[in-house]
């Protein structure tokens, strides 16, 4: 995949498969590309050159509402909105209801059954924030949650859309270590039920244990890709998160723990 903006080329030549089954990591530094590298994924943003397949099917010339709706989904930082958290995804599983294909004899059945799913959105809905850790906050507003809440909101709504690929961008950023252990948890779980999920994250300590592959990504470019005790070991890797400022050795913000406690850039 190549990205530019005019003439800053913000992914250079980068690919990668996130296998179903599995947790793939995509770490870099600031400015790494990663942000881009999902949109393109997403469909938020036309590459300059590359492919996007999801299985057999090409998607690079399809829609993101169209990648959605073949199970491509991801997590966005805050959710909008003023709704509660049990409606915001709620409501998010009544969409995806009202999109899929329901077979039946007639027309009227497949509307029948459409609308029973509909129907059934607010029982999917506790089901997956119950599975998510969350619901105990379902009547709080989405928006103005804690922020680790708010996240996982928006974990619940993508997992509402039962989908084949999940995207997580920095996931752990100010989650609360209970709900951190969770996810852990959770994305690993997630799959073993034959999800493929790819994990971006700026730091290389919180995906270690939980990724079964991770790529490295640095200057738009994949430096390193592995199983994690290796891609960590790699020299390259190192090189990069040494290259332009100090580094310090220091706990995770959101206090997750010894494994977490590593290798950080200072910051800026
Ligand atoms: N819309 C844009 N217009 C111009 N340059 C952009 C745009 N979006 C990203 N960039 C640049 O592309 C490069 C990659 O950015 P990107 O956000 O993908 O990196 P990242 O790895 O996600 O970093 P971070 O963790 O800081 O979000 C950076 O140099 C960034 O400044």
């Amino acid at each position: 995949m190549t990205v530019r903006f005019g003439r800053l080329t913000a992914v250079d030549g980068a690919g990668l498969t996130a296998p179903p089954g599995a947790v793939t990591g995509l770490v870099g530094p600031d400015g790494a590309g990663k942000t881009t590298l999902c949109d393109v994924i997403t469909g938020l943003r036309r590459p300059a050159a590359g492919t996007v397949h999801l299985g057999d099917a090409d998607l690079t010339g399809s829609a993101a509402r169209e990648r959605a709706r073949r199970g491509i989904a991801r997590t966005v930082r805050q959710p909008s909105g003023a709704a509660t958290v049990r409606d915001t995804v709620r409501a998010a599983a009544a969409r995806h209801a009202m999109a899929r294909e329901y077979a039946g004899r007639t027309a009227r059945d497949r509307w029948r059954r459409r609308l029973d799913a509909r129907r059934d959105a607010g029982l999917r809905a506790d089901e997956v924030l119950a599975r998510v850790g969350i619901e105990e906050y379902a009547e709080q507003c989405a928006r103005t949650a804690p922020p680790g809440v708010a996240l996982l909101t928006d974990l619940a709504r993508a997992l509402t859309t039962e989908p084949a690929v999940l995207l997580l961008d920095e996931p752990w950023a100010g989650l609360p270590v209970r709900h951190a252990r969770a996810l852990e948890v959770l994305l690993r779980d997630l799959a073993c039920e034959g999800l493929a999920v790819l994990l971006a994250e700026r730091d290389l300590e919180p995906v270690l244990g939980v990724c079964d592959v991770v790529h490295v990504l640095d200057g738009g470019r994949v430096i390193a890709a592995g199983p994690p005790a290796e891609v960590r070991a790699d020299s390259r890797v190192r090189g990069a998160y040494l290259a332009d400022r100090p580094v310090t050795t220091c706990r995770s913000t959101a206090g997750a723990g010894p494994r977490w406690a590593a290798l950080r850039r200072a910051p800026r």
